[in-house]
């Protein structure tokens, strides 16, 4: 018999499935509200036009194609942290960060929970929200660590459940790692407030738990930088020693080009080193070096205050489109007649709607309006525009009557 008779079929990509069935759907009304992507008020994909002038830039200067250092150019690791603690960051100031380009989020992500694994000196298990993003589990697992969970969200309220966050996170063995989601939490869109920030810092120090923050959406929720990084920064400015993710792929809408860093917060420049170094020869045994084009347009960014100003006015243009379509959507629902509570549509920020709707409404969305989105009621603000945003909220009165 073959070498791989005992391969077994795996199981569809969730959303992907999602998608595959919305292009099958011959339906002229049919939304597709699965993919974590954005779409402009068209329902198109959107190249950000500081990306292209960028692009041009970039042409124009006739680079090379040489490898990058195997943990990506000076400048964007440099760059990245910047955006990520702000200007004059005491941190970046004292050479305490070891940062790397990672292939955009995910990569980094799999790049620091393969570090966690081999140098994690205490509790290697990743305490994760619940719900997550769905690869955060296999990402963590891949790498060889245990993964666990705290309570995040209330479908009670479709908001956050902090005192059952703050009962589980009390009872995490101390020295474990804590994932969060730095802004625009995926998939329920629900973030804790400054407030609720400050109270988990403090309990998280007390515990003496790993922050490990994950940045998928910086400027993408608030529309502000400088907004969606408050957590980070006020984790920082706590003292805490964290490790980062971040991507270019949804607030530079670099998707494709897979434009992210990891950085890890060392407690000298020093260990900052020592660590850098071992974070490299992970990277070299993994993939060698990471990918240049995007890594350019990013970099070409954020060095030209012309281009990083257009930059800041485009993610917010973005965010903001996104806000003025959950405001639409919930006055809708209400024009529509629905009695049902609502204000979560508007609560909830970021990408991503969970409304709450159980897998029998989903189903009836998709049957008899040709909308389609996750089973767990997620929906992708993105493929929502003013056009579309009646039908679907006729629809889901429809569906949740
Ligand atoms: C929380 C989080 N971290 C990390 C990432 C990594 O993104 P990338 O690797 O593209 O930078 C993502 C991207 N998710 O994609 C949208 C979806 O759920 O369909 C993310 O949501």
């Amino acid at each position: 018999n073959s070498w791989w008779s005992g391969v077994q079929m795996g199981p569809p990509d969730v959303i992907l499935g999602v998608t595959e069935a919305y292009k099958r759907d011959t339906n002229p009304k049919k939304i597709n509200l699965g993919v974590g992507a954005y779409r402009d008020d068209e329902g198109k994909p959107y190249v950000l036009s500081c990306v292209r002038k960028a692009e041009e830039k970039i042409r124009g200067k006739n680079l090379d194609k040489e490898y990058a250092p195997i943990g990506g150019t000076a400048e964007f690791c440099k760059k990245s942290i910047e955006l990520a603690l702000g200007e004059g960051s005491e941190v970046v100031k004292n050479g305490l960060n070891a940062t790397i380009q990672g292939i955009s989020g995910t990569g980094s992500l799999r790049v620091g929970a393969a570090f966690l694994n081999n140098f994690f000196p205490a509790n290697k298990v990743v305490y994760l929200p619940a719900p997550s993003w769905g690869n955060h589990t296999p990402i963590f697992k891949h790498a060889g660590l245990d993964v666990k969970s705290y309570r995040y969200y209330d479908p009670k309220t479709c908001g956050l459940d902090f005192a059952g966050a703050l009962d589980d996170i009390s009872k995490i063995p101390e020295k474990s790692v804590i994932l969060l989601h730095a802004c625009a939490h995926n998939p329920t869109g629900v973030d804790p407030s400054q407030e609720q920030w400050a109270e988990l810092s403090n309990l998280i120090k007390k515990k003496n738990l790993f922050p490990f923050f994950d940045m998928a959406y910086q400027g993408f929720a608030t529309g502000s930088v400088d907004n969606d990084a408050f957590a980070v920064r006020h984790f920082i400015k706590d003292g805490h020693r964290i490790a980062l993710c971040q991507s270019y792929a949804k607030n530079m809408g670099l998707y494709g080009e897979r434009a992210g860093a990891f950085t890890v917060v060392g407690d000298s420049k020093d260990e900052a080193d020592r660590v850098m170094s071992q974070v490299k020869i992970l990277i070299r045994a993994l993939y060698s070096n990471p990918p240049i084009n995007g890594a350019r347009i990013v970099t070409e960014i954020l060095s030209d205050p012309q281009l990083r100003a257009d930059w800041l006015v485009e993610v917010k243009g973005m965010a903001d489109r996104i806000i003025s379509v959950r405001t639409k959507l919930r006055e809708n629902l209400k024009k529509e007649g629905s009695t049902k509570n609502w204000e979560h549509i508007t609560n909830q920020i970021g990408m991503f709607c969970f409304t709450g709707m159980n897998a029998q409404q989903v189903e009836k969305l998709t049957k008899e309006f040709s909308i389609y989105l996750t089973k767990d009621g997620r929906i992708s603000m993105a493929g929502v525009t003013s056009k579309n945003v009646d039908y679907l909220a006729h629809a889901v009165h429809q569906a949740t009557k």
